[in-house]
């Protein structure tokens, strides 16, 4: 499709002109008003099937010039929705060496970090997350909110590998990993609500689960993420670095969030 960024003449208050359901409803991400949240008692606790990757397993890892891109092996996937969703990829967004806050998601007005976007498609309705993208029951989230703290050794077994990944379109093979050890302890105190793609094309295609317990990584974990890596190609005259790859917040309308615990 059509070029797009998140700063300049291609940025995300143009995406619409070329992505119209970026100009539509149930956008995200949202600001999480706490207060407003209604607690769903039906909310199960996320279920992860088969995350535990072993090290003989190879992921890729590229750069796609949105952000950093993990892809995920099709036995991983979530057992606890209605309908099984399949693992694709895991992408981040970050906010940059200067202001490190670049979740997309935020809670009562605070912006964290980082967030990481693990991306499944419904699995028992599509064959694949192309012909799931645009189906309003297509696609599941997870979102993990990241905050600056303790060094992150799940993260690790991706971020040390990103220099490899400077330049848009470059990939490199990581190891497999525990994915589950990206997620906080608790999988049963999430948000929920019906939202979207926060990039083009933005189809309003996907349940939202957002976990309110968020990880750490520590600040130089989080200064190579938004320093290490261009969202141009290496042989373009003027490198275009990749931070602040994050969606401002989108108007709630009339949507309810849920929240799968009290207080
Ligand atoms: N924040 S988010 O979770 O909404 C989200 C992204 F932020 C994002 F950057 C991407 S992308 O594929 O890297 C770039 C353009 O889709 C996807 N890609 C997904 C969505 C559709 C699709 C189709 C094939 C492969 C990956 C994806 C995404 F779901
Ligand atoms: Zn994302």
């Amino acid at each position: 499709g059509a070029k797009w960024a998140y700063t300049g003449p291609h940025g995300e208050n143009h995406w619409s002109m070329h992505y119209p359901f970026c100009g539509g409803s149930f956008q995200s991400p949202i600001d999480i008003q706490t207060q407003l949240l209604n607690f769903d008692p039906s909310l199960r606790p996320i279920e992860l099937q088969n995350y535990n990757l072993s090290a003989t397993e190879q992921l890729i890892l590229g750069n796609n010039g949105h952000s950093v891109v993990l892809s995920l092996p099709r036995r991983m996937y979530i057992s606890s929705l209605s309908q099984r969703y399949t693992a694709a990829q895991l992408h981040l967004h970050w906010g940059s060496s200067h202001l490190p806050s670049g979740s997309e998601h935020i809670i009562n007005g605070h912006r964290f970090a980082a967030e990481i976007h693990l991306v499944h498609f419904n699995s028992d309705r599509y064959p694949n997350i192309s012909m799931a993208a645009d189906k309003s029951d297509g696609l599941a989230v997870l979102g993990v909110l990241i905050e600056i703290g303790e060094f992150n050794p799940v993260v690790d077994q991706f971020l040390k590998y990103i220099k490899g990944i400077k330049y848009r379109d470059q990939k490199v093979q990581v190891p497999g990993f525990n994915i589950r050890g990206l997620f906080p302890g608790r999988l049963d105190e999430y948000y929920r609500y019906d939202g979207s793609l926060t990039t083009p094309p933005c189809y309003p295609s996907v349940l939202w689960t957002v976990f309110k317990n968020p990880v750490t990584i520590s600040l130089q974990q989080f200064r190579t993420l938004a320093t290490a890596i261009y969202s141009s190609h290496q042989q373009e005259l003027v490198p275009v670095p990749m931070n602040s790859n994050f969606r401002r917040a989108q108007y709630p309308d009339s949507r309810l969030v849920l929240c799968s615990f009290k207080r």
